[in-house]
């Protein structure tokens, strides 16, 4: 196998682009990088830019090392099942991105013996800023753990979860995570236009300052609470905002927030799997 392994990714929307987009713009060759979906007129840009694309998507994972399933849950038996004959053929690795589908049922309708690592990403790995958290079947190898972080670390921060389980908690915090900020920074723009800002001046401003705060978290030691602290003069004007927020009960929203999103994949995987 040369230095880059063969990706196929099985369904070629939102998810499988951010992926894609990352693994590019980082590097990774096009021409190493398949895409199929039954549109393939869909697939026209991902094509110019020098990927095999398929209507087909036995004839995609052919000979590939690592096949992305990137389909949406619902999908999923209808898609893995017809690609059975070729897994046990060619024995790829899986990396399936989806919400809430077990290994064992992935596992299942594929055959049966075969190597899945769940992902479970998140949108901005196009910006090569996601956050992957894996786990891995009693199947996948050492070396293939350790191909799938590579790939998976091109487009952002990936770390391993010993429990399956802990997978649905990932995606209340990271997969689905983005929306939430995307929600507040909504919700704050909204808010500067109410006090007289352009929708020009308090975008700008609600996004630098989402990425300033973040950026100021990950390069710091002090947790984010003494950091929140710290931009709280006392008796001053953010001290105000705070208070509003926890008289709002912020953290009651948000805990009932990401039970919800848990819970959801946890119906997920007894609504559409095997197990
Ligand atoms: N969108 C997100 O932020 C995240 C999504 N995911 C997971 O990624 C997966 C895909 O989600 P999205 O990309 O958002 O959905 P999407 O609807 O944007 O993409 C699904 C793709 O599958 C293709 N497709 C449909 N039928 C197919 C078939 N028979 N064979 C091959 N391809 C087929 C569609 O044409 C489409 O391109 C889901 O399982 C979701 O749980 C995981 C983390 C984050
Ligand atoms: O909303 C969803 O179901 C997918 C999984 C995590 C983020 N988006």
């Amino acid at each position: 196998m040369s230095q880059h392994p063969t990706l196929a990714f099985i369904g070629a929307g939102n998810m499988a682009r951010a992926i894609i987009g990352g693994l590019i713009s980082n590097g990774f060759p096009a021409d190493k990088i398949r895409a199929s979906s039954p549109t393939v007129s869909k697939l026209a840009d991902l094509a110019s830019q020098g990927l095999f694309v398929s209507a087909n998507n036995n004839e995609a994972m052919l000979s590939a090392d690592i096949v992305v399933l990137a389909v949406k849950p619902q999908m999923f038996k209808a898609v893995l099942q017809p690609l059975a004959i070729t897994a046990a053929k060619n024995k790829p690795l899986f990396i399936s991105v989806a919400a809430g589908i077990t290994s064992d049922s992935i596992n299942q309708w594929l055959g049966g013996n075969q190597a899945i690592v769940r992902c479970m990403p998140n949108t901005p790995a196009l910006v090569k800023m996601g956050a992957n958290g894996l786990y891995a079947n009693s199947h996948v190898s050492q070396a293939q753990r350790d191909q799938a972080e590579r790939v998976l670390s091109a487009t952002g921060l990936t770390l391993w979860v010993e429990q399956e389980e802990q997978l649905h908690a990932v995606t209340a915090v990271s997969g689905s995570g983005p929306a939430y900020y995307f929600l507040f920074m909504e919700a704050m723009i909204t808010a500067a236009q109410k006090q007289g800002l352009t929708k020009e001046v308090a975008t700008q401003l609600t996004l630098q300052t989402a990425r300033g705060a973040a950026e100021m978290a990950l390069l710091s030691d002090i947790d984010p609470a003494e950091l929140r602290r710290r931009v709280c003069s006392p008796n001053g004007t953010t001290e105000q905002a705070v208070f509003s927020f926890q008289a709002n009960h912020l953290d009651t929203l948000v805990d009932n927030a990401m039970q919800a999103c848990a819970s959801r994949s946890i119906e997920m995987a007894k609504e559409l799997g095997d197990d």
